[in-house]
């Protein structure tokens, strides 16, 4: 079917309507990004061949938009019929013209600044979807917006969690992922496992934002029915996965939705992507009994209803965080001489599946990256064969794991050429060091919950703990062929947290990368051909489209998300990257440039020289535990949110309390605490940042002593 005009009007009834058909049929107007993935299949490859081997030296940069948030961008652009529609941190979305970068609208939901503690990794937004000349957003605060397409007026707003789901006050609901559509309805999950949270997504009417059904992820604590689609199979299913008893009564027991989830036209199935286990701690979530389902696995279910199909679980008995929500790519593979059409799937755990899309049948799986976890997957079901050391909160010792929680492939997009038949994934090492929380499971409001030992999950300042650590630190491109289940080759990266991925039918794959640089490599062998230096950390996937017929590639630049918050100073492995934000395209004939940047971040300033040594060791424990992972490790920054060790409001006891306790720098995103910390408990946190400052001032004084003053990661002891 030829469908010309994809913002045609379209009647959004069970049917796939204009746009679903266009999305179906997207390589007839490759022009256009229409859904996330770029097609249902979600696999990134798009047609468009202006740009290739043979000249992408010479692209260059067409345009630039600066963002009004400086803070990580992972956002995907859809482009539609010359509009390229951006949604950036904090939930806000930009519609520029595609060929000049022009502004044509923005929308501000404006959420508010004291919610970016209720999510664990930066109050980013993964993108939008497109649907009969509207635009579909998630907000960090939990509602869904459409708005016109063309105007950028609103048309629906809905809050998307429902009032069982937030019950009491350690639990905590969030999005960031992008919306799906599957026939006229729109799909949204959210995250907030770290905290407390029982997963759900739900399916709203495109035209309406009523609700249509709701999906549970995880059973109700009494198992009870929810009056959701989930309710058969949770009650039947899922429940003896559990033990009655256990923390995850009271926290909901996790398995948030907050990246992947994907329809399927050809099976016409969604397939649902699970997260982690809340609390982490598998003894104390459950008893460290069972299975609990459905944590770390794809669910498929029924577009129109939400009723159950099939699931395939990857992590059972999850205690690591290892999502299975990244994600989710269908292609059609031929095995053992047939053609099967396929899942593939590279989650946090380490391991690549295959599995059959219409079944969830298991076909194969092998580890894309080194893992430490499990023996090997059993080759019947797919079932790991554990390591029994990996069990750490069964077998009561520490655990050094790899993946550590951030996984060997997080939200970064992968992608697939057809021309290659090879899978491109952004793969990375970072280890993570799991212990018991001490005394048993106890919630902290306001803060990540996850049953472990947080002091334990902070990296000693010697030069031989960082060193040990900082080695096993990487990121690379893998290219990984899907039927022989092995690696074709490799692009080395100088560390973790790079930006997601397109490829093309010129041959080229695109893609950001942590140390700021933009690149295209040849899809054939991995050779680097092209790179552009953007100024800031990409950790966004790149999309390509036509404007006026010429073709165009863009990214959204800005450094940020979980791997900068919590690691702090190790993750400048990559070199120093402070955020400047913005949307760039590039193209053949491209004539702009941007301006020169400060590049010197939050510099040192001498902190007071006096602190109260009694009170440090409780001030590194509350430190950790409820400012480390939007503030860094050990009090060390980043380069995105400000360097505690440098700031003013260090200085005074009343300041500090001013903006910890009493909230005056809520609207910047800065929660207030005298919920869940006594005046104590914060002084504490403020004397501990001033040792700390005292500790290492000299230390990034003179790692600035070089010609551009920018902190030299080498003298900070943080180079591979
Ligand atoms: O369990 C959850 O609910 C949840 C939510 C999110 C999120 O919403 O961003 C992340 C994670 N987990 C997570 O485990 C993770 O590694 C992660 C990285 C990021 C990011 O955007 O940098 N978000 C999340
Ligand atoms: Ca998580």
């Amino acid at each position: 079917a030829a469908f010309c005009n994809p913002v045609a009007s379209a009647r959004a009834d069970d049917g796939q309507g204009a746009t679903g058909e266009a999305i179906i049929h997207a390589d007839d107007h490759p022009e256009n990004w229409l859904t996330y993935g770029r097609t249902y299949s979600e696999q990134r490859y798009s047609p468009l061949d202006q740009i290739n081997r043979s000249n992408v030296g010479d692209l260059k940069l067409a345009w630039f938009y600066d963002l009004d948030t400086n803070r990580g961008q992972e956002g995907t652009p859809l482009v539609v019929d010359g509009v390229l529609y951006a949604t950036t941190n904090w939930s806000k979305i930009k519609a520029l013209k595609a060929d000049t970068g022009q502004l044509l609208w923005d929308y501000d939901p404006k959420v508010p600044g004291n919610v970016a503690d209720r999510g664990c990794c930066d109050t980013v937004n993964r993108g939008l979807a497109y649907w009969n000349g509207k635009v579909y957003f998630g907000t960090f605060d939990g509602r869904l917006i459409a708005l016109d397409a063309k105007t950028g007026k609103l048309v629906w707003s809905t809050y998307t969690i429902p009032k069982d789901a937030s019950l009491g006050q350690q639990r905590s609901y969030t999005v960031d992922g992008a919306p799906r559509i599957a026939k006229g309805r729109v799909l949204i999950g959210n995250g907030g496992a770290e905290f407390g949270a029982r997963g759900f997504i739900s399916a709203f009417d495109a035209e309406t934002g009523k609700l249509d059904w709701r999906f549970y992820t995880v059973p109700n604590n009494k198992n009870e029915p929810d009056h959701a689609a989930s309710d058969s199979v949770l009650m039947n299913k899922a429940y003896k996965t559990w033990s009655p008893t256990g923390a995850w009564t009271k926290q909901g027991g996790g398995g948030t939705v907050w990246d992947s989830l994907v329809y399927d036209p050809v099976t016409d199935l969604v397939y649902i992507a699970v997260g982690n286990g809340s609390p982490w701690n598998y003894k104390y979530r459950t008893d460290g009994k069972g299975n609990n389902l459905f944590l770390g696995s794809i669910v498929a279910v029924k577009p129109e209803t939400g009723e159950y199909v099939w699931h395939f679980q990857e992590t059972p008995m999850d205690q690591w965080d290892y999502t299975s929500v990244q994600q989710i790519m269908t292609l059609d593979l031929p095995i053992n001489g047939e053609t099967r059409h396929v899942i593939v799937h590279a989650p946090k755990n380490g391991f690549f599946y295959v599995i059959d899309a219409k079944t969830g049948q298991f076909i194969s799986g092998n580890n894309y990256v080194y893992q430490n976890w499990a023996l090997g997957l059993d080759p019947k079901t797919g079932r790991p064969i554990y390591n029994p050391d990996a069990l750490w909160t069964l077998n009561g010792k520490e655990w050094y794991a790899i993946p550590g929680d951030l996984g060997g492939h997080n939200f970064a997009a992968m992608a697939y050429s057809p021309k290659t038949n090879l899978v491109y994934i952004p793969a990375q090492q970072v280890p993570f060091l799991y212990k018991s929380q001490v005394g048993g499971f106890k919630a902290h409001p306001d803060s990540w919950n996850l049953g472990i030992d947080m002091g334990k999950a902070g990296l000693p300042d010697t030069p031989e703990a960082k060193a040990a650590f900082i080695k096993d630190l990487k990121g690379w491109i893998v290219a990984w062929d899907p039927v022989k289940q092995q690696a074709a080759w490799k692009i080395d990266h100088k560390g973790p947290w790079n930006g997601g991925i397109v490829a093309t039918g010129g041959d080229l794959l695109f893609q950001g990368l942590a140390n700021g640089e933009f690149h295209a490599y040849d899809a054939t062998n991995g050779q680097d051909l092209f790179h552009f230096d953007a100024q800031s950390g990409i950790i966004a996937p790149p999309v390509t489209y036509l404007a006026n017929g010429k073709q165009y590639v863009a990214v959204e630049v800005g450094w940020g998300g979980i791997y900068p918050f919590f690691l702090g100073g190790v993750a400048r492995t990559s070199g120093w990257t402070v955020n400047h934000s913005r949307v760039v395209a590039f193209s053949l004939d491209g004539k702009a440039k941007l301006p020169p940047q400060n590049d010197m971040g939050f510099l040192p300033v001498k902190p007071p020289e006096k602190y109260d040594e009694k009170v440090t060791d409780k001030g590194y424990f509350e430190y950790q535990t409820y400012c480390a992972a939007c503030h860094g490790d050990n009090a060390e920054g980043a380069g995105v949110l400000p360097d505690l060790r440098w700031s003013g409001a260090i200085r005074h006891k009343d300041g500090f309390y001013n903006v910890v306790g009493r909230g005056a720098l809520t609207a910047y995103g800065m929660d207030r605490f005298d919920a869940s910390m006594s005046p104590d408990q914060i002084e504490s946190i403020r004397q501990f940042i001033i040792k700390r400052g005292n500790d290492t001032y000299q230390r990034e004084v003179d790692a600035r002593k070089n010609d551009k003053t920018i902190p030299d990661a080498a003298s900070l002891g943080i180079t591979q």
